[in-house]
């Protein structure tokens, strides 16, 4: 560590990472320095210098990693430094792959220290230990994940948007949504699997419940089912398609509404309910039946986070994670779910930058740490 003389801070080494080694995705979060002195940038070293230039002058790193180079926020202030945060992704599958290529690129040969979360922080520490010489601080996820909403809340003040008219496909009606974290919340993590948390505030929340018919699930549903081999095809291919061939509705069975407990024609009753007949198996394209796995997985999410926003009696539900990456489509079925089935008293809200919450907490927490405020420990309970 070293003290920055013009802010009297803690300032802790470069380079400054966060971490989040999810059941999918792998998310990185790079902090780039725009304010180095010259001083600084004599004693940086080859090494860094070398990062530095690979992780910002690139967009796509080998067959698998991605800059989210939309997402990027420049010229912010954190930890008394000036610099721009870059979004970075890659699978998780290539984790190991990843661990070569840092020793490759001698990293073992520095010392710093990286503040990691996910299931994969604690299934790769060992390896990640061995093999490369960096401190390795592993940070439970939902701590980190609400330690990142509410500091990227706060610094990018069009993080938080809503659907004004989401069945209105034609017109985007995107809305800035001014996010109060001190009003208790629901939070829907749409990742591998989904994870519901109450939460009242930075520093306590419960995690309610989850559900395994997540992100993954449309993934691999949709690789079985239409023999696509990516998460952006599964997307493309949904918003094709037309979920109605693959589904039974109300309609179908009552040939109309079911008037008597409020259930409307055009709502599913069945989802993959017509695919047991030959006849209509056959009148289903590859579109159709990821449409129709998407619609089963968001009617599920939908159901869920409605009876636990009632329970809770909250009426805002943040939804987060990378199943909503390119996926306006969802977002808008979500939207349109919370307000038709709340009678437009509960209020769905999304996030620009998706699943890389519990990599900026982590961030957050190192930054947080090498200033000493243990203190800033979110209250958590287990369900
Ligand atoms: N490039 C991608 N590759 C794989 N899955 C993706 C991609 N982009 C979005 N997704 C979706 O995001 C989900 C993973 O979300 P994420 O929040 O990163 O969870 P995890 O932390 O479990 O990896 C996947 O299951 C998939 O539905
Ligand atoms: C185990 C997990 C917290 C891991 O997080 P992820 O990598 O999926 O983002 C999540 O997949 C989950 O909450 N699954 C649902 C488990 C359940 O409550 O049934």
């Amino acid at each position: 560590m070293s003290t920055n003389n013009r802010v009297d801070k803690v300032v802790p080494v470069f380079p400054w990472f966060g971490m989040d080694i999810g059941g999918t995705l792998v998310k990185l979060v790079y902090f780039e320095p725009l304010d180095l002195t010259p001083d600084e940038i004599r004693t940086e070293g080859e090494i860094l210098m070398n990062i530095r230039h690979y992780l910002t002058s690139n967009r796509a790193y080998g067959q698998d990693g991605v800059r989210d180079h939309a997402l990027e926020l420049n010229n912010i202030q954190l930890g008394g430094r000036r610099g721009n945060l870059h979004f970075i992704r890659f699978p998780t599958s290539k984790m190991p792959n990843f661990i070569d290529l840092c020793a490759m690129r001698h990293l073992h040969t520095l010392t710093f220290e990286i503040f990691a979360t996910g299931g994969g922080a604690y299934k790769f520490e060992k390896d990640i230990v061995e093999k490369l010489k960096i401190s390795w601080c592993k940070c439970d996820e939902l701590d980190t994940l609400i330690k990142g909403l509410s500091y990227l809340s706060k610094l990018n003040l069009k993080e938080c948007f809503y659907y004004e008219e989401p069945q209105n496909d034609a017109n985007p009606n995107k809305h800035p949504f001014i996010f109060d974290t001190k009003r208790p919340f629901l939070l829907v993590n749409i990742g591998s699997g989904i994870s519901i948390l109450h939460v009242d505030s930075e520093r306590n929340y419960r995690r309610i419940t989850g559900t395994s018919i997540g992100g993954g699930t449309f993934l691999g549903l949709s690789c079985l089912l239409t023999g696509c081999s990516s998460y952006d095809e599964a997307i493309q291919l949904a918003t094709e398609g037309d979920s109605t061939k693959v589904d039974k509705l109300v309609k179908d069975i009552y040939g109309g509404d079911y008037e008597r407990f409020g259930l409307p024609g055009h709502i599913v009753a069945s989802s993959f309910g017509h695919m047991n007949l030959p006849e209509k198996r056959e009148q289903t394209t590859k579109a159709d039946l990821a449409r129709a796995t998407l619609v089963t997985v968001l009617n599920n999410i939908a159901s869920i986070s409605m009876m636990c926003a009632r329970t809770e009696n909250v009426d805002r539900i943040l939804f987060s994670g990378s199943f909503l990456r390119i996926n306006d489509l969802s977002m808008r079925i979500l939207a349109y779910a919370m307000d038709y089935w709340s009678s437009g008293q509960i209020k769905a809200i999304f996030l620009e930058h998706e699943g890389y919450f519990s990599a900026v907490g982590c961030l957050r927490k190192f930054i947080m740490d090498a200033n000493g405020y243990e203190h800033d420990h979110i209250h958590s309970l287990q369900h």
